[in-house]
């Protein structure tokens, strides 16, 4: 790893990518630094228009003389993107943001002996509050994994993941995690005017107690039950919503979401390596 900043390449200019983009960029990190790779004209053009960046549309174009190459392209495409990609230099490191695809199914793909970072962010990135989990294989240095940490640190939290088979997991729970919370808003602003609130404050208020419950869990120090107890009152209305909840089945609802989440990222990478 070179000791001034890395040149970062990224492959694939989509939805998540744009959101890392957006939080290296407003972390500090200099936009002469960052190239991106993407097929689409109008999303290379938004791409440069927003953060200044160079944009290709030739994958080695934007690869040839990055430090660091962000595979971010779907699961199904991950192969033939990554076969072009096996002559560049020995000390490249690839972090790869694809649901499933293992990191060695990556390096046979690579050309064998890659250092891959495989990690797991999700959208929030953009406004500098994501989730990732990452795991690294044997290749990578600890100059290259400090690198991926700072790669990653304008997107938000990062967890270390020891044991690859767990990133499924991960992607289960964090990775796809936001379109959940995004769902249950979207219910509970419908509930809302169902009850009779018009549109723009059922919203409002749906919105902003999304936003308040997941400050209150990440700053309080508390476990989520005691903040959820703390908001029933005993005969409450509180209670009287979460014996529904109870009483339908919610814990099980989300149990199985995960479990089939964490098995389509199984189902992801056997059908890339077809
Ligand atoms: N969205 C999310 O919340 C998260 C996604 N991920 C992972 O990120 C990856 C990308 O997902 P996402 O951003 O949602 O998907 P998108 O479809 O938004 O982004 C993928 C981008 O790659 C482009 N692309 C397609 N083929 C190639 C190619 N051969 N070379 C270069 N670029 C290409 C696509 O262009 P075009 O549209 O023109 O085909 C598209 O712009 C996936 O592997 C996913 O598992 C990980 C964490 C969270
Ligand atoms: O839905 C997907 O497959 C990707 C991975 C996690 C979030 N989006």
């Amino acid at each position: 790893m070179p000791t001034s900043s890395p040149r970062i390449a990224f492959i694939g200019g989509g939805n998540m990518a744009r959101s890392l983009i957006g939080g290296l960029v407003a972390q500090g990190t200099s936009a002469a630094s960052i190239a991106v790779a993407e097929p689409n004209a109008a999303a290379r053009d938004a791409l440069v228009a927003d953060y200044g960046i160079a944009a290709f549309a030739d994958n080695t174009d934007a690869a040839r003389n990055a430090d660091i190459i962000v595979l971010a392209v779907k699961p199904q495409v991950m192969r033939s993107v990554c076969e072009p990609l096996a002559t560049l230099a020995a000390g490249t490191l690839f972090v790869s943001i694809a649901a499933g695809i293992g990191c060695a199914q990556l390096d046979a793909w690579l050309g064998g002996g890659r250092a891959i970072v495989r990690c797991m962010p999700n959208t929030p990135a953009l406004v500098g509050a994501g989730a990732t989990g990452m795991y690294a294989n044997p290749a990578v240095s600890p100059a290259q994994s400090d690198a991926a940490r700072t790669l990653l640190q304008g997107a938000g939290i990062t967890v270390r993941i020891a044991d690859e088979a767990l990133m499924d997991a991960v992607t289960a729970v964090s990775g796809s995690g936001p379109a959940y919370f995004f769902l249950l808003t979207e219910a509970l602003q419908a509930a809302g005017e169902a009850q009779g609130l018009p549109p723009d404050a059922a919203r409002a208020l749906a919105v902003q107690t999304c936003l308040g419950a997941g400050r209150m869990l990440a700053e309080s120090g508390e476990s989520a039950a005691t903040l959820r107890q703390r908001v029933t009152s005993p005969n409450g209305t509180t209670q009287a919503a979460l014996d529904s909840f109870e009483a339908d089945g919610l814990r099980d609802i989300v149990r199985r979401a995960v479990e089939a989440a964490t098995r389509r990222g199984g189902e992801l990478a056997r059908q890339s390596a077809q």
